[in-house]
């Protein structure tokens, strides 16, 4: 299958310090994958050189083929990555249908001119998103929540507003910065299930960088582990969970903070 999503060589550093060498990426369409690896490992460094927030000292990213290294945010989200943030980012007194459709203006908006000019052409793609923003809101099971002040809503559903708004976009790739994080149990669980079903229903690849490594097990079908900015492992969770690499990756770090008390 042709990647979506390729990353080859990147390479970040900050001074003197490597935070990201030579991390490698095949993202295909349907594929789900996991980025873990313990703290300070470079997954949040790697996950900025992907979504184009910082630039690689090395290496390319391509999405769908073209060459977009060193290119912008929005650049890459206009050629079909997606994304979510750590700290979720909605339009807090903007209804969650206002929201998803600001997704949809990414992709369909009308040109500023036709926009000034309320012509036909800024209606039907007005109507479109709309509509697209609905059919996004009831897939995703949030369809009671439609016209609800999004900042209102539990940070559970928020973050699933927020992964609705992302699909608005059209992407080829979603890419899921710890979406678990600052989530319940429950909540969690209800993450996985749609995650999945993104990925299974509408076969978008997914990339998962967590914290959260029973999450990861559970929803991805490939895991990479990154340790000291490298990767050390790549495979399936049963295959990485058993690898010498990764549990000295853990234990390492462990002893590490141990030694440091
Ligand atoms: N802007 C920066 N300037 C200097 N060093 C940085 C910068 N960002 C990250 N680093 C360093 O790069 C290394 C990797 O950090 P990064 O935040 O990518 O790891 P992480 O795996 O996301 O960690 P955590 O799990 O703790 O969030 C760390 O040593 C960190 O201190």
């Amino acid at each position: 299958m042709d990647a979506v999503l390729e990353a080859g060589g990147l390479t970040r550093r900050f001074g003197g310090l490597v935070a990201v060498e030579n991390y490698t990426l095949r993202l295909a369409a349907g594929d789900l994958v996991g980025l873990i690896g313990p703290n300070g490992a470079g997954k949040t460094t790697a996950f900025s050189l992907l979504t184009g927030v910082l630039k690689p000292t090395a290496g390319s990213i391509t999405v769908k083929g073209r060459d977009l290294t060193g290119r912008k945010p929005h650049v890459l989200a206009e050629a079909g990555l997606a994304r979510t943030f750590q700290n979720i980012r909605l339009f807090a007194d903007l209804s969650v249908l206002e929201n998803v459709m600001a997704g949809g203006h990414l992709r369909y908006g009308a040109s500023l001119l036709a926009t000034l000019g309320l012509t036909q052409a800024f209606w039907t793609s007005e109507s479109r998103i709309t509509e697209a923003a609905r059919a996004i809101i009831a897939r995703l099971g949030l369809g009671e929540f439609t016209d609800r002040r999004a900042g209102d809503l539990s940070y559970g559903d928020q973050r699933r507003v927020e992964i609705a708004r992302a699909l608005a976009t059209e992407p080829v790739a979603l890419l899921l910065d710890e979406p678990a994080a600052g989530l319940n149990p429950a909540e969690t669980k209800t993450l996985t299930t749609l995650v999945r079903k993104i990925n299974d229903e509408l076969g978008i690849a997914v990339l998962v960088v967590e914290h959260d490594m029973r999450l990861i097990m559970d929803l991805c079908r490939r895991v990479q582990v990154l340790n000291r900015g490298r990767l050390v492992a790549e495979g399936t969770p049963e295959k990485v969970q058993a690898d010498p690499a990764v549990i000295e990756a853990y234990l390492g770090t462990r002893r590490q903070r141990a030694g440091h008390a």
